[in-house]
């Protein structure tokens, strides 16, 4: 098979700068498009140059529209409009959508759900191993566990993040609620400041650091009678993810059309 031809769209970003070196270190994937935000000083840049790499001869635009006509894949880590703004383009084109944006409310969710009986979508908000199988050891320590032990999920990252909680302490969260057999909406606990009361029982909490170049802490607390677990995952380098992403796309090269996560990426779904 040739090899797949991938759009990083952020290019610009910190993780799309992450992409453009995960894609030329790769065997398989090539660079077809680098798209950034309309008005960014960064269009007609090179994206290898931006990367810190040699010229790939791939300027950043902003017309995904143009750019995706001979493409595969896009690799897209951005912002929920630049996302949602993408979804549709990616399906009416064909090609497989890796979406890494974190930040995405219940109906940016809708709207990707809602094209992929025709399109190919892999969504995570976190593209790592080691935090998707820890999603997976959550819901079964949360399984075991009954509401004598309540669950907190602390996260920290660098400075510049935007969103909190973090997509993967939501996903974190998602995967404790899955095993207690609950819906995260209803059992949440976020932002506590002032007299809050006692902690109520069943509520999963969520904590945000922010500060320095953190790439992602991640750790989940099953706090009970005289004892605690935690069960904790660190980031080294955003390379991770990027490298994460690529091997998703290249999975669903050529898949029937539908919502695959990380984790089937990775085969855990069934852990
Ligand atoms: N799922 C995962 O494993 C991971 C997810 N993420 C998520 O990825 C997202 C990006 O993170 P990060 O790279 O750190 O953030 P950055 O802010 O560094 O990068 C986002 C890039 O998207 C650009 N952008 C904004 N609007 C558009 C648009 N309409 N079209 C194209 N590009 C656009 C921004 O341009 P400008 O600056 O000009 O606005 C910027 O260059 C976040 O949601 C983050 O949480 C990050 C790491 C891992
Ligand atoms: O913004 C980031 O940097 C990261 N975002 C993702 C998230 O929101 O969980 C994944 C990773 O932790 C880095």
């Amino acid at each position: 098979m040739s090899d797949m031809r991938l759009i990083v769209a952020g290019a610009g970003g910190r993780m799309g700068r992450a992409l453009v070196r995960a894609i030329a270190e790769s065997k398989g994937a090539v660079l077809a498009g680098a798209l950034e935000a309309p008005g960014s000083e960064l269009l007609g840049k090179d994206a290898g140059v931006l990367a810190g790499l040699p010229a790939s001869g791939i300027k950043l635009s902003a017309d995904l529209w143009a750019m995706s006509k001979d493409a595969d894949g896009i690799l897209d880590f951005t912002v929920p409009a630049a996302t949602i703004a993408n979804v549709a383009i990616a399906a009416e084109r064909g090609i497989v959508h890796v979406i890494g944006t974190t930040g995405l409310s219940g109906s940016d969710n809708a709207v990707i759900k809602s094209v992929t009986n025709r399109a190919v979508v892999v969504q995570s908000g976190n593209m790592s191993l080691g935090v998707n199988l820890l999603a997976a050891v959550v819901r079964r320590v949360a399984k075991a566990l009954d509401q004598s032990f309540d669950i907190e999920i602390v996260e920290t990252h660098h400075r510049m993040k935007v969103d909190a909680p973090s997509g993967t302490a939501l996903m974190l969260g998602q995967a404790a609620a899955s095993g207690r057999g609950v819906t995260l909406d209803e059992h949440s606990e976020r932002g506590r400041d002032g007299i809050t009361g006692a902690r109520r029982p069943g509520n999963i909490g969520f904590a945000s650091l922010r500060g320095g170049t953190v790439a992602g802490d991640h750790s989940v607390s099953f706090l009970g009678p005289f004892e605690r677990l935690t069960l904790s995952h660190q980031a080294e380098d955003r390379m991770l993810f990027a490298h994460g992403a690529l091997k998703a796309a290249l999975w669903a090269h050529g898949k029937q059309p539908g919502h695959y996560s990380m984790a089937d990426v990775l085969g855990l779904s069934d852990i």
